[in-house]
């Protein structure tokens, strides 16, 4: 183990009855990480995560923490704090007496614990509530009390488990912002389960995208946005807009052929791992430029040309949205204008905006990834570390 590992899970296969949920994962984190678990509903964040705290047995496989096997051994001793989307807070208890309640299991002195809970009031934002019922309490407020229920524990490791979705979308900013201050300052390595691209991109060191029981990709969130390494992942990062190409590679580019929904491109391989045939290509609403289609000449930098023609625009805020037909293809592309409905379009994608992946076999439309099917609610254990 790395000095740098400080919880490491080695190809565990976790499941439910005979199928197996995580085939054969492996994730190592380091100390003071903050490490979002990003995926769509069913792929086996919450499984992983459980698996983790000890609340799921590996078939097969190890976890081990600052070089520790801890496998085999129950959630309580493993130096670890889950905190739920239900706040899971005792209805009858103070809230001074929901944060304690861990310690009092320990075995702690009152005078401490009175102390230790001050503290934690202090440190999220609760002084002056802790004879308050959770009842009488803001949802923020309460997820702040299950927070320092979690903390007072002095966790390793704290395990978030979709914490901030029962929240409304302003206290959420706010409980996202506090987490993460206190997660930093107070050092702790935390693993957290979202299905919210923006709350995993503003919270994490480190994204890790999974799909179907397996890591997609995982790196800084920056990375695994600009620079997805499957379609999978490009759409699971917001680039849903699709269309097929085909091209040649050479000399360090991609040379795109034309065709009747897109002009001849020339655009630097950077990095793409890309041969000769037919791309399944992505882009963001956000990353397109929207110009009306007068036959002008491309532009000096680099990037595809789309033609197609507005068929419907929309103002969700900020920006204009627009459908855009694109042969077979509807395609939203933002811009600061509103086009007319029926006017004909060039899309233009810069380079760098453009997400390309070697398809096999012949030109057909590939099936659109269902990112967010299911969704059924689940019942946790009302439980933590
Ligand atoms: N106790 C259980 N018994 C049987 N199957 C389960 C159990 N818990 C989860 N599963 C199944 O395991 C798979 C992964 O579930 P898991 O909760 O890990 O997914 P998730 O990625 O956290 O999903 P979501 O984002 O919806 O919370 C799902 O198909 C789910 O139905």
């Amino acid at each position: 183990m790395s000095v740098e590992e400080f919880l490491r899970v080695d190809d565990v296969v976790v499941g439910y009855g005979s199928s197996d949920i995580l085939k054969s994962l492996s994730l190592s984190i380091r100390k003071g990480e903050f490490v979002a678990l990003l995926g769509s509903s069913g792929c086996g964040k919450t499984t992983l995560l459980r698996a983790i705290a000890g609340f799921a047995r590996p078939k097969s496989g190890a976890i081990h923490v600052n070089g520790k096997d801890v496998t085999l051994l129950p959630p309580d001793k493993r130096g670890m704090a889950l905190v739920f989307q239900s706040y899971a807070l005792w209805p009858h208890m103070t809230v001074a007496q929901n944060i304690g309640y861990g310690l009092k299991l320990r075995g702690m002195a009152r005078a401490d614990i009175t102390r230790r809970v001050e503290e934690l009031q202090d440190l999220l934002g609760l002084a002056g509530l802790g004879q308050r019922k959770p009842g009488a309490l803001s949802g923020g407020q309460r997820q702040r009390v299950a927070l320092g229920r979690a903390l007072a524990i002095d966790p390793e490791i704290l395990l978030l488990d979709e914490p901030l979705s029962n929240l409304d979308a302003r206290i959420r900013l706010k409980v996202r912002h506090d987490i993460s201050a206190l997660q930093k300052r107070l050092g702790i390595t935390a693993v957290h389960v979202t299905h919210d691209r923006e709350e995993a991109m503003v919270m994490a060191d480190r994204i890790v995208i999974m799909e179907n029981g397996n890591i997609a990709q995982q790196g800084a969130p920056e990375e695994v946005f600009n620079r997805p390494a499957s379609p999978f992942v490009a759409a699971f990062m917001g680039a849903e807009n699709m269309i097929q190409l085909r091209g040649t590679v050479g000399g360090g580019h991609v040379k795109i052929d034309s065709s009747a929904t897109n002009r001849e491109a020339v655009l630097p391989l950077d990095g793409r791992a890309l041969s000769d045939g037919v791309y399944e290509a992505r882009f963001r609403a956000e990353g397109a430029h929207l110009l009306v289609n007068d036959g002008a000449a491309d532009a000096a930098d680099a990037g595809l040309d789309l033609v197609g023609h507005v068929e419907a625009a929309s103002y969700p805020g900020g920006t204009w949205r627009h459908s855009v037909r694109v042969g077979d293809e509807i395609l939203l592309v933002d811009s600061p204008q509103p086009v007319a409905q029926g006017e004909a379009v060039r899309v233009r994608i810069p380079a760098k905006n453009l997400f390309l992946f070697n398809l096999g076999g012949s030109f057909s439309r590939p099936r659109q990834s269902s990112l967010n099917e299911g969704g059924a609610a689940r019942v946790l254990e009302a439980s933590h570390a």
